[in-house]
């Protein structure tokens, strides 16, 4: 399997995007204490920020469409699902199908 590199650490630009828009294919294995704590925190608007944004693969299609994936980040995920948010901060990281091929498999959708 070729080596993926695929991280936000170079990226600095920090997006709100609806969080209905990001598919997450997989089902996460959780710590329920620590989602229990960062629901804690994310719903304070004062700590919130410290709660660092989702890292948010972003694949556009040959006919100019947007297509949203999340991989990691599970726990912060799974906190801002249970408190119903709208709106999430991401980080995005745009790649290609290749790339989403290494995760998805033979299901990666065809991007258009
Ligand atoms: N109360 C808290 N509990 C856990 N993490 C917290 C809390 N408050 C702030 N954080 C920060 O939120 C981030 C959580 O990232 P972490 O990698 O531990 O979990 P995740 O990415 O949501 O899930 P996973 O790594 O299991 O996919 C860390 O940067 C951590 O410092």
């Amino acid at each position: 399997m070729p080596r993926i590199s695929v991280h936000s650490d170079v990226i600095e630009e920090v997006h709100e995007m609806p969080f209905s828009a990001i598919s997450r294919p997989f089902i996460p294995e959780l710590d329920e204490k620590k989602v229990r704590s960062l629901m804690k925190i994310l719903s304070d608007p004062q700590k919130a920020e410290t709660v660092p944004p989702l890292d948010v693969l972003w694949v556009i299609g040959s006919e100019g469409g947007n297509y949203y994936f999340c991989f990691g980040g599970c726990h912060r995920y799974t906190a801002l699902k249970r408190l119903g948010a709208e709106f999430v901060r991401v980080k995005l990281v745009q790649v290609t199908r290749e790339v989403l091929k290494n995760y998805l498999g033979g299901s990666t959708p065809d991007f258009k």
